[in-house]
C-alpha cells in the first residue's frame, strides 16, 4: 500500500523570500505557497514570479509542493494558473471554490496552458455553498486529490465564534470528510490562528484526527511537531496493527474470518485499518 504522509502543511506566503528559503529545511509533509490571502494586492505579481522561480529552483526534497492561486474573479488569478501549471509544482490549490463548476473551471485553465496531467488539484473548502455542494465539488474532475479547510473564512462567513472546542466548525467538518472519503481524496483540516496556544494547538490536531482528516494545515514553523505527532500513528497503535495483521492471518489460515486480540472483535475490515497504519509509520518512521 503506497501512502503519501500529509501530516503538516505549511503555508507560507508567496512573498516571503526567508520563509521560500527556510521551508526548504522544515520538516513538512506539504509546502502551500500562497499568492492568495497572505499576498497584499501590490505584491501579487512579485509574489508569482518569485514563487514559481522558487520552484524551479526547487531543493524542497520530498515535501509536496502546493501553489495556492487567487480566484479566477480577481485580477490575478487566470495569471496564477497558467503560470501553475507548467510550473513543475505538485498540486495546484484553488479557493473560495462555490460549486463543482467552479472545479471545472480552474482545470480547464489548467489543460489549455499545457498543465501535464500528473498535476493534481487541491480545493479549498471554505463557503458556505461549498458545505452544501461538498459532494460535487469533490467528484468534479479526475484533477482532484485533496480538499483543505478554510476554516477562517468559513467561520467569517457562518457568523460562528472560533471557540475553543471548535463546535461551529463540525457539521462543516464532517460534510467536507464524507465528500473527501466518498472520491478517495485526502482530507487536511484548517488552521490554528493563535501561534502562542500550543495547548490548543494539540487539542485541535488530536480532533482532526479524531475526526479522520489526514493532517491539518499550518501557519508558523513552530506548529510543525504537534501536526506530524497527531497525525502520525503511536508505536502503541503500530504494534497493536501489526498483531491485528497477524493474529488475523492465524485465523484465516485456521479457517476461521473472525479472532479477538486483546479481547476485541478482528475483521477483515479491521485488517485493511492496521495496514493503513503500517503503511504510514513505515513512510513518516515510527516504530
Ligand atoms: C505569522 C507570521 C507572519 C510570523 O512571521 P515572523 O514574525 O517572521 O515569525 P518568526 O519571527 O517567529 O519566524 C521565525 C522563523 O521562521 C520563519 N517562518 C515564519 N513563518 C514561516 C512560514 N509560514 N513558513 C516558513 N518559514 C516561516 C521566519 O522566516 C523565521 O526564519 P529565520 O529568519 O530563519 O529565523 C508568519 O509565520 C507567516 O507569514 N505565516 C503564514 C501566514 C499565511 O500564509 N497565511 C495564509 C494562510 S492561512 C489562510 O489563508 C486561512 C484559510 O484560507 C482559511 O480561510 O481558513
Ligand atoms: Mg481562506
Amino acid at each position: 500500500m503506497h501512502i503519501r504522509p500529509r501530516r503538516s502543511a505549511l503555508y507560507m506566503p508567496g512573498a516571503n523570500a526567508r520563509a521560500l528559503d527556510k521551508a526548504r529545511s522544515l520538516p513538512a509533509d506539504v509546502l502551500i505557497l500562497d499568492l492568495e490571502d497572505a499576498v497584499a494586492p501590490d505584491a501579487k505579481e512579485q509574489a508569482r514570479a518569485q514563487v514559481m522561480a522558487a520552484v524551479h529552483e526547487g531543493g524542497y526534497g520530498s515535501r509536496e509542493l502546493v501553489i495556492r492561486v487567487n480566484g479566477l474573479d480577481t485580477p490575478w488569478g487566470h495569471g496564477d494558473l497558467v503560470a501553475a501549471a507548467t510550473s513543475g509544482a505538485d498540486a495546484v490549490l484553488i479557493c473560495k471554490v462555490d460549486s463543482a463548476e467552479g472545479v471545472r473551471q480552474a482545470d480547464r485553465v489548467l489543460r489549455a496552458a499545457g498543465a501535464p496531467e500528473n498535476l493534481r488539484l487541491w480545493v479549498m473548502m471554505e463557503t458556505p455553498r461549498a458545505m452544501l455542494a461538498a459532494g460535487e465539488i469533490a467528484g468534479a474532475c479526475p484533477r482532484i486529490e485533496c480538499l483543505v479547510m478554510g476554516t477562517s473564512d468559513l467561520t467569517k462567513d457562518l457568523n460562528a465564534l472560533p471557540t475553543r472546542d471548535r463546535l461551529p466548525m463540525v457539521t462543516s467538518l464532517g460534510l467536507c470528510l464524507l465528500a473527501a472519503r466518498a472520491y478517495g481524496l485526502t482530507a487536511i483540516d484548517g488552521v490554528h490562528v493563535d501561534l502562542d496556544d500550543a495547548e490548543g494547538l494539540a487539542a485541535a490536531c488530536r480532533q482532526g484526527r479524531e475526526l479522520g482528516f489526514d493532517g491539518k494545515t499550518l501557519i508558523h514553523p513552530k506548529q510543525l511537531d504537534a501536526a506530524n505527532e497527531a497525525f502520525a500513528p503511536s508505536v502503541e497503535e503500530v504494534t497493536r496493527a501489526r498483531r491485528i495483521i497477524a493474529a488475523h492471518a492465524e485465523a484465516v489460515a485456521a479457517g476461521k474470518g473472525i479472532t479477538l486480540v486483546d479481547g476485541k472483535l478482528i475483521e477483515a475490515l479491521h485488517v485493511e485499518t492496521a495496514r493503513r497504519v503500517v503503511a504510514l509509520a513505515e513512510v513518516v518512521g515510527v516504530g
